[in-house]
């Protein structure tokens, strides 16, 4: 007679990045985990406040495991120097050169990305209708990167790259191109002319956060016909979005990138698809 293993309802995971004591992952993990009939357990990891550096990853990774961690978020400084320190990597986070979710199963470390598919369903969700569209994407950093990737992923027609380094612009495109064809992705520093021909504009850079204010673009280039997305989300109503709605263009604020990349990674640890519409409630309860 076989006796059926019962499914597992209890997890330990954490955040492991620098300067993360404000991070909503946390509370969002806990309570989705609370509210689904698991023992959630969250742990902030701050490598700052550890006084470690990327070369102290290997060891963090290994005393995760032996302390029995089901898994973890990883942020910065972290999500490209994981990569070589783990078992298997999805093809997307191969792609994007990051991962933000490791899932330790069987004694081995799996490595995933749900930044981009994060994005890309915050995106979906707010403009189902645009995903074909064509698409300025000012940043080419880690949140960039991400961004561009569920662009092309979900069908746009074609992602311009802006950057004031452009080399980050060039390599980010570069990257794109690989997985999805140098006829739909390419850095320019022509702002101006990409946005003319394209319906919709995301900020991927860290102006409009608390402490960095201002826009990403000349304000004269938000015109009422564009669709515009922020990743920025503290505060949630950047001063691009605000402009953006102000002209009456539809618009996708960071928060929903925050709350579903915590979607995606519940599912990746626990096994179990979280109520998404529950994680969003919990998540604006948060900001509110
Ligand atoms: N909503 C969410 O869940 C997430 C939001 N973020 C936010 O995204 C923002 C960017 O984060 P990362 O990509 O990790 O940073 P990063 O530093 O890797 O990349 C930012 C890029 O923006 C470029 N840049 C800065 N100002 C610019 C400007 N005015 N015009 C053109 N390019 C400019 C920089 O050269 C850099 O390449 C941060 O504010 C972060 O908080 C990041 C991750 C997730
Ligand atoms: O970059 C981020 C943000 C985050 O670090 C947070 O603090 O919520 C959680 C990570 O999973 C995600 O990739």
């Amino acid at each position: 007679m076989t006796t059926a293993v019962p499914a597992r309802t209890s997890f330990l995971l954490g955040l492991f990045g620098a300067g993360i004591a404000g991070s909503l992952t946390p509370a969002m993990q806990e309570r989705e985990g609370f509210a689904s009939g698991l023992n959630l357990t969250y742990r902030l990891v701050d490598a700052e406040r550890l006084g470690y550096g990327a070369d102290d990853l290997a060891e963090m990774l290994d005393w995760a495991r032996r302390f029995g961690f089901d898994g973890l978020n990883i942020t910065h400084p972290f999500k490209q120097v994981v990569i070589p320190l783990l078992d298997e990597l999805s093809d997307d986070a191969y792609d994007l050169g990051a991962v933000n979710t490791v899932v330790f199963r069987d004694g081995r470390a799996l490595g995933r990305n749900t930044d981009w598919s994060g994005w890309g369903r915050a995106f979906r969700r707010r403009l189902p209708d645009a995903v074909a569209d064509r698409a300025v994407l000012v940043g080419a950093g880690g949140a960039g990167s991400a961004v561009g990737y569920a662009l092309l992923e979900q069908g746009a027609e074609h992602v311009s790259i802006v950057d004031v380094d452009t080399e980050k612009a060039q390599a980010c495109a570069t990257r794109l191109a690989k997985r999805f064809g140098d006829d739909r992705v390419r850095a320019t520093t022509d702002l101006a002319g990409e946005l003319a021909t394209a319906q919709g504009l995301v900020n991927a850079t860290p102006t409009g956060m608390t402490g960095h204010p201002g826009l990403p673009v000349p304000a004269d280039l938000v015109r009422e016909d564009l669709w515009v997305s922020d990743v920025v989300y503290f505060p949630l109503e950047t001063e691009l979005i605000h402009l953006a709605r102000s002209r009456g263009c539809r618009v996708v604020p960071g928060g929903g990138m925050a709350v579903f990349q915590a979607v995606g990674a519940f599912e990746y640890f626990t096994g179990v698809t979280p109520d998404a519409d529950r994680m969003v409630r919990h998540f604006e309860e948060l900001t509110s």
